[in-house]
């Protein structure tokens, strides 16, 4: 079966400083994996600046790998012109992690519905406005929101909770195969941070939506992903089924990880 995404021998090196003083700095280092075309949650976990928003980015098509290839449907990711940006934009499609940032705070957030849905209509037809509504409310309705309660608001008129729930909404308006969601509950309330993350699961099953879920949360990996990956200084360290990893982690790193955030003795009722 063929692959959804492959990252083969990835390798990112960003140079930092000047002519003097120029520094290379080695944020992701020969990282392989595969989404297959089954629906699947791979989470990728790791403490900060161990390059997870780099393979993000790399995943995006936001920036190249210095080394090695990365291939969505078994096309190399590689990005030159906004007509092709728009067309990955259609399968892959990013969920940030602030979504405060994500809107203009000037502007109501069911434009930014309107506005994806005439740009990426599934049909390729520019939809009318009548249309347009009906695919925002759609949308909405898979994130547990409708348009009703979101016409006309403004950012800052809704809760964290509910802007992160309308920016994943509008991420489902091209219809994507994946989701690259970095840290996408980290701005949003304790409490509701598992809602947001069973949503993943919802859309997985219900849309059969890919997503990766880039996060420090170990304990909201553990309940949503298949799959985990676990990084260290831009390397993988260990990666496997989540629950076998996170029951059992083998690596030093992933047993530090697991003790620091979940505790040593987490043992989930599940
Ligand atoms: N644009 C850039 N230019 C230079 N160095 C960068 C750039 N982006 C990231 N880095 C460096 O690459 C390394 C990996 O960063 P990255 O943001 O990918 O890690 P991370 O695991 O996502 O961290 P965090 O959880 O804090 O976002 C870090 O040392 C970081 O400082």
């Amino acid at each position: 079966m063929s692959a959804l995404l492959s990252l083969s021998h990835v390798t990112k090196v960003y140079r930092q400083g000047g002519m003097l003083g120029r520094r290379l700095i080695t944020a992701v280092k020969d990282v392989s994996f595969e989404l297959g075309e089954e629906p699947e949650i791979l989470s990728i976990v790791g403490e900060s600046g161990s390059g997870k928003s780099t393979v993000a980015a790399m995943i995006l098509g936001q920036t190249e790998p210095t080394e090695g290839e990365l291939q969505f449907d078994g096309k190399t990711v590689a990005i030159h012109s906004r007509a092709e940006r728009k067309a990955f934009m259609k399968e892959v499609q990013p969920v940030l992690q602030n979504p405060f940032e994500a809107f203009n705070p000037l502007k109501r957030v069911d434009r930014y519905l309107f506005e994806t849905a005439r740009n990426f209509s599934a049909s390729g037809k520019r939809p009318d406005r009548q249309q347009a509504e009906k695919m925002a409310d759609a949308a909405l309705h898979h994130v547990g929101l409708t348009l009703e309660e979101v016409k006309g608001r403004f950012p800052h008129e809704l809760s964290g909770g509910q802007l992160q729930r309308v920016a994943i909404a509008r991420a489902l308006i091209p219809q994507p195969r994946l989701l690259v969601a970095d840290e996408p509950v980290s701005m949003v309330d304790a409490s509701l941070r598992m809602a947001i993350v069973n949503l993943f699961g919802r859309l997985k099953s219900e849309l059969g939506l890919s997503i990766i879920y880039i996060t420090h949360d170990l304990a909201t990996a553990y309940y949503v992903s298949d799959n985990i990956i676990i990084m260290r200084k831009g390397e993988i360290v260990e990666r496997g089924r989540a629950r076998t990893v996170l029951d059992n982690p083998q690596h030093p790193y992933s047993r530090a990880l697991k003790d620091a955030v979940l505790g040593a003795d987490f043992s989930p009722a599940t």
